[in-house]
């Protein structure tokens, strides 16, 4: 449509410009004005902070923070804080536009934002990273406000650092402030599902797609990249719907077993061997570059981004590829895999569970009750559902892939927000 220049094709990969790429061909399937489209592109807010923080051997570190909001306009900024060495400004754009057009697909009101810290949580102690997060959190007093810009966990953070920031936020604010943050332990006002939504979300989104491609789960099998909040949910729960999971992955390989792995005991073993798979012996131990070539019906990437490129998409034997990472499979990979008829279930869509049940825990605080277990699963299911249908139609109607369909549709509800808002 030319408002921007298309990003160039080259060998290193940007989720800033993979998501661009895809807005770009949503916005010109709905017609949006150029006014429209400048809007919905320009984050509304990038705030970058020094952390000084004093490292254990008594050094003081300066570490590099992010927050970035990309709309308020269906509600307050939302999304997770990310501890990672590769944190930039860039991915952090993405990930918050990202975080847009998620809360747009399942219909809750929020904006989209997020957070992260360039730094290396693997090695530094638990002392050192809760130093870190309130020194993030004092350096966001101005940003976040559970009406303003709610936070979560994302990778390298969990309900740990969930429960820092709002112990650092609620200190400075003088009084308990419970909806800050979402993702908290549950004894500060975490909400029941929280930890496994995300996965849960990807097995019910990764059922749904098997039934248009007329898959039995007791037949499937299935492989996972990552085995850490996303994953590992996602390769138990798909397992515990009948899918045979062959192979998980983490940061020291990928671990397969062509019978099909225990994943409760591939977890217990995480649990007592330092949060790694490394020496786990039910699995034959195979090079990363692997775990997309096998032969499995369906593909789970639960880790980062730009995995799945134009370089090993060609190589995918899968059937079906259900997102649970924030954009695994880099935009100049689309075509290839379009090509191949592989249904993509896109991380807007796959992994929304989470955001999905981040909205119920913070609906909880505002009323100060707590629901079930029961409850907040039935809710989150019919949740992912109904957004797999509506995007399933959408991209009926336009003829597109599901992941251009969930841009439509997210596309569609925030600039129509827009519309009938009147301000910008
Ligand atoms: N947590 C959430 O609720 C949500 C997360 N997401 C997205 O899901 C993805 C994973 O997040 P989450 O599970 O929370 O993060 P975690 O930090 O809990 O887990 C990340 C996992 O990925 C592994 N990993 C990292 N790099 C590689 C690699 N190069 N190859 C193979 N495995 C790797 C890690 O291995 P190791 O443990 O060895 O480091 C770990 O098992 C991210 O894209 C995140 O944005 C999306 C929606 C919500
Ligand atoms: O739970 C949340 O609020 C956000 C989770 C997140 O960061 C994501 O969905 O990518």
């Amino acid at each position: 449509m030319g408002y921007i220049e298309p990003a160039p094709i080259k060998d290193k990969e940007n989720p800033l410009e993979s998501m661009m790429q895809r807005f770009d061909k949503a916005v010109e399937l709905l017609g949006i004005t150029e006014e429209m489209y400048n809007i919905l592109k320009v984050p509304r807010k990038q705030v970058i902070v020094g952390l000084p923080v004093t490292l254990d051997n008594g050094r003081i570190h300066t570490f590099e923070g992010y927050r970035v909001i990309h709309s308020t306009i269906l509600g307050p900024g939302k999304g997770g804080i990310r501890f990672d060495p590769d944190v930039n400004l860039d991915e952090v754009r993405a990930l918050a536009a990202w975080m847009t057009w998620k809360c747009a697909v399942v219909d809750i009101p929020y904006g989209g934002a997020k957070g992260g810290v360039a730094c290396d949580p693997r090695s530094m102690s638990a002392g050192e990273i809760e130093r870190l997060m309130r020194a993030y959190t004092t350096a966001m007093l101005d940003v976040f406000g559970p009406d303003q810009d709610i936070p979560a966990p994302d990778m390298g953070t969990g309900s740990r650092e969930m429960a820092w920031l709002m112990d650092e936020y609620s200190k400075a604010k003088g009084m308990t402030i419970q909806g800050v943050v979402t993702g908290k332990p549950l004894v500060l006002g975490g909400s029941l599902g929280r930890t496994e939504a995300t996965g849960r979300g990807v097995m019910v989104s990764a059922l749904a797609a098997m039934e248009k491609l007329r898959l039995n789960p007791y037949k499937a099998t299935a492989a996972v990249q990552g085995f850490g909040n996303v994953g590992s949910y996602a390769a138990a729960l798909l397992r515990e719907r009948g899918v045979k999971v062959l192979a998980v992955s983490d940061i020291t390989g990928v671990y397969y077993n062509e019978n099909g792995l225990d994943i409760e005991d591939a977890l217990a073993y995480r649990t007592r061997n330092n949060g790694i798979l490394e020496g786990y012996k039910e699995a034959e131990v195979l090079p990363a570059e692997e775990l997309f070539r096998l032969p499995v019906d369906v593909l789970v990437p639960a880790a980062k981004e730009d995995v799945i490129t134009r370089k090993n998409a060609a190589d995918i034997q899968a059937r079906l590829i259900v997102e649970g990472a924030n954009g695994p499979t880099s935009a100049l990979a689309d075509d290839i895999i379009n090509d191949k008829g592989i249904m993509v279930v896109p991380d807007i869509l796959a992994n929304a569970g989470g955001v999905t049940v981040s909205y119920f825990e913070w609906v909880q605080n505002r009323i100060g009750y707590k629901w079930t277990l029961e409850r907040i699963n039935r809710r989150t299911d019919r949740i992912m559902k109904d957004a797999f249908n509506h995007v399933y139609e959408t991209s009926q109607k336009y003829n597109v892939s599901l992941r251009i369909a969930a841009y439509v549709v997210a596309i569609d509800k925030v600039a129509s927000t827009y519309k009938y808002r009147g301000g910008y």
